[in-house]
């Protein structure tokens, strides 16, 4: 049986293959009285609703909506999260807002080490308690498919913890979960100063095959940075992780341009992320190597940092996504509607490029293109009615999601 969604007026990035870039970003397709055919889930027909119910037959429909011209967009993807903690860190936002520095409280102990002390001290159900809250706050905002990283474990018996609370939230909620090994997020305290061998014979040596042999994550990212990991380390660490058969990510230049982005190009890592402090020439590298732009606004809002040149980047030919980060430190913030008025304010996005980069561009830098980030015959029916005439409201009504319904394969499950 079929299900008809009608009388919307559908706004959509076109997937052409790959992630969308320069001037591309910003084509997106509008049906003004438009429809939606789904079974099983997909998207069987879409376009304008005279075209679509030509030749219907209602008597194969189990279910027909009239959205009365409500504005339709695709779901949102969030390709970068931190979903999975156990406590949260209102403590040192405040401690923040008085002038000490993000990497400060981590080089004191505090920070991601704070939260693999939660971890450690939590039992799996409660962190998958709090785990599947977020995410359903999350969906609840429009985001139908999440990537959550693990990354507050550090060792192999609590990183495992939080992979599997990430593939319960996967099974026991509606959204898409794609899960990221990240166990090089800080240097132990008890590695303390010997973050090599920490990265080659822990990480490398041990964690890496282990992990893959369980096949519960897909992605491995590394934060490069000043007093965390070095270039050097991450390289050894990614090309450990390609050669296993891991996608890869790297947190990259977030407060120091330590050449993260360039490390990102010489990989093709399929994206890098932050790219506050990164330099025009390794981005522009990135963009030759097809390597996506993950941009968090948010992190720079909560950091009080100046934003990532998310303009910029596009004219420079770097496809550009933007997720949330959510996490209990830089970035407390899962919603995406957030994001997009950011990302058009602030990093002067026009609503055309946010809208892909909170979909398509997002869908591909967690490699789920295939299957969503559009609204096109053959993908998933994942879409958000929206409280207003088109995407822009998403900027214009600041402090609102407007983010009315939320679908997903076809279901409504927000
Ligand atoms: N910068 C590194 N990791 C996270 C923050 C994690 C935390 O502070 O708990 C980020 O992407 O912002
Ligand atoms: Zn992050």
């Amino acid at each position: 049986m079929k299900k008809l969604y009608r009388n919307m007026r559908i706004f959509t990035p076109v997937d052409g293959g790959k992630p969308l870039a320069g001037a591309e970003q910003a084509k997106i397709s509008e049906i003004k009285k438009g429809a939606m055919l789904v079974a099983d889930g997909l998207i069987e027909k879409i376009g304008a609703e005279e075209e679509v119910t030509k030749g219907l037959d209602r008597s194969q429909l189990c279910f027909e909506k009239d959205f009365g011209g409500a504005c339709v967009i695709p779901g949102f993807v969030d390709p970068h999260t931190h979903l999975c903690f156990a406590k949260r860190r209102e403590d040192e936002f405040g401690m923040r807002l008085a002038g000490l520095p993000y990497l400060e409280i981590l080089k004191r102990g505090g920070g991601i080490l704070s939260s693999v002390n939660a971890v450690k001290g939590a039992t799996e159900e409660q962190l998958f308690e709090t785990t599947k809250k977020l995410a359903l706050s999350a969906l609840a905002k429009g985001t139908t498919t999440i990537e959550i990283k693990s990354g507050y474990g550090l060792s192999l018996d609590l990183e495992l913890k939080m992979l599997e609370v990430i593939r319960r939230v996967s099974f026991e909620t509606p959204l898409d979960v794609v899960p990221t090994f990240m166990g090089a997020h800080a240097v132990p305290q008890e590695w303390k100063n010997e973050a090599d061998r920490f990265v080659d014979e822990i990480l490398i040596g041990d964690m890496l095959p282990k992990i893959k042999a369980q096949g519960i994550a897909e992605f491995c990212d590394v934060f490069c940075e000043e007093g965390v990991f070095s270039v050097n380390q991450s390289r050894r660490l990614l090309k450990a992780a390609k050669a296993m058969g891991f996608d890869t990510k790297i947190h990259a230049d977030e407060v120091h341009d330590l050449g993260g982005a360039g490390l990102a190009a010489e990989l093709a890592t399929r994206s890098a992320e932050h790219l506050l402090a990164a330099s025009e020439d390794n981005l522009r590298a990135m963009g030759k190597a097809g390597s996506i732009a993950v941009l968090l606004p948010a992190t720079a809002y909560s950091l009080k940092k100046p934003y990532a040149q998310g303009r910029q980047m596009i004219d420079w030919g770097v496809p550009v996504a933007m997720a949330t980060d959510c996490n209990p430190g830089s970035c407390f913030c899962e919603s995406v509607p957030f994001i997009f008025g950011l990302g058009v304010m602030n990093m002067d996005l026009t609503v055309e490029e946010a809208l892909t980069a909170t979909t398509l561009n997002a869908a591909y830098a967690i490699n789920r293109a295939k299957k969503l980030g559009s609204l096109e015959a053959g993908k998933q029916a994942d879409f958000v009615v929206l409280d207003g005439e088109t995407p822009t409201t998403l900027a214009y009504h600041a402090g609102s999601t407007s983010v009315e319904e939320v679908y997903k394969l076809g279901e409504k499950v927000a």
